[in-house]
């Protein structure tokens, strides 16, 4: 196995300064770095998509494991540290030079099936996150996302219904795929130190509920959590049908959106078709 510098050298040796409007947090412990990229499971031979590498700290964990990592990576300075790395596993990394929100990312990986791995700002994670739990098109080319988070957006993607924490991420994150809390992490894993504490949620497709239509349920969320404090007769009356929906389904419509669980989303998506 290869012999690495630790991570602090290579950050020094290439000027790797964090990049605050990068939102560029490191990841330093190897160990730590090691546990996460355990996340998904054995990653020996499987092709891995890691977006947002910086000097590569998680990216050496994944090729340790084995993982054929395809890193995509906007900072054009964390390059010559990640050549450096595929040199050390010959074969085993490819580093793509860009802005992951632009990618077509099951092109990239050739229409292979593939794990994401990634610890991405706060802003960049959340709109991948939903690009890849989104569309119509059901399972997904990823096989599974282990993606860090500030921990309350975390608490939020895992959240159970009858909770301030649980809305449309929890319902997008949960209708047809499987989502846990993995590892909290602490903030002063970092370098530099986030302001809030960070937690790795771990999400793998499951079978899709027949009927239903992705769109249709993101418009009875984003209407119902919309106004989160309103009854359902109020904030579901623009939707055409819901109201009915709601009846023949013999859900109260005096409930709020926050206490009709993911499969009652689900049946009332199903209902309008
Ligand atoms: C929080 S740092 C994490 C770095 C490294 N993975 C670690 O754990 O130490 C996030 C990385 O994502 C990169 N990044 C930010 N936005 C990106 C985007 N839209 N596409 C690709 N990379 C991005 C940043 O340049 C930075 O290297």
């Amino acid at each position: 196995m290869a012999d690495l510098p630790p991570l602090r050298e290579v950050i020094a040796r290439h000027g790797l300064s964090a990049s605050k409007a990068l939102g560029q947090n490191f990841l330093f412990d190897e160990q730590l770095l090691d546990r996460i990229a355990a996340i998904p499971g054995d990653l020996s031979g499987k092709a891995v998509l890691e977006v947002g590498p910086g000097p590569g700290g998680l990216t050496r964990a994944l090729l340790r494991a084995g993982a054929r990592v395809t890193a995509i990576e906007m900072d054009t300075r964390c390059l010559p540290a990640l050549e450096e790395l595929g040199e050390a596993f010959p074969g085993q990394l490819k580093v793509i030079q860009g802005d992951a929100l632009k990618m077509d990312h099951a092109e990239i990986m050739g229409g292979e099936p593939f794990a994401v791995l990634s610890n991405l700002p706060y802003n960049v994670g959340t709109a991948l996150f939903t690009r890849w739990l989104g569309g119509e098109e059901w399972p997904p080319l990823w096989t599974s996302l282990t993606l860090m988070f500030q921990q309350e957006v975390a608490q939020r993607i895992v959240a159970s219904h009858g909770g301030s924490a649980y809305g449309r991420l929890a319902v997008l994150a949960q209708w047809r795929a499987r989502a846990k809390l993995a590892m909290k992490v602490h903030r002063s894993a970092f370098t530099p130190p986030p302001k809030v504490m960070s937690a790795i949620v771990h999400v793998t497709p499951t079978a899709m509920p027949n009927g239903v239509s992705a769109r249709t349920l993101e418009r009875v969320t984003e209407a119902a959590f919309g106004q989160r404090r309103k009854m359902l007769r109020q904030s579901l009356k623009s939707l055409p049908g819901a109201l009915e929906a709601l009846d023949s389904l013999g859900i109260d419509p005096q409930r709020r959106a926050e206490t009709l669980s993911v499969e009652e989303f689900v049946s009332v998506a199903r209902a309008l078709g």
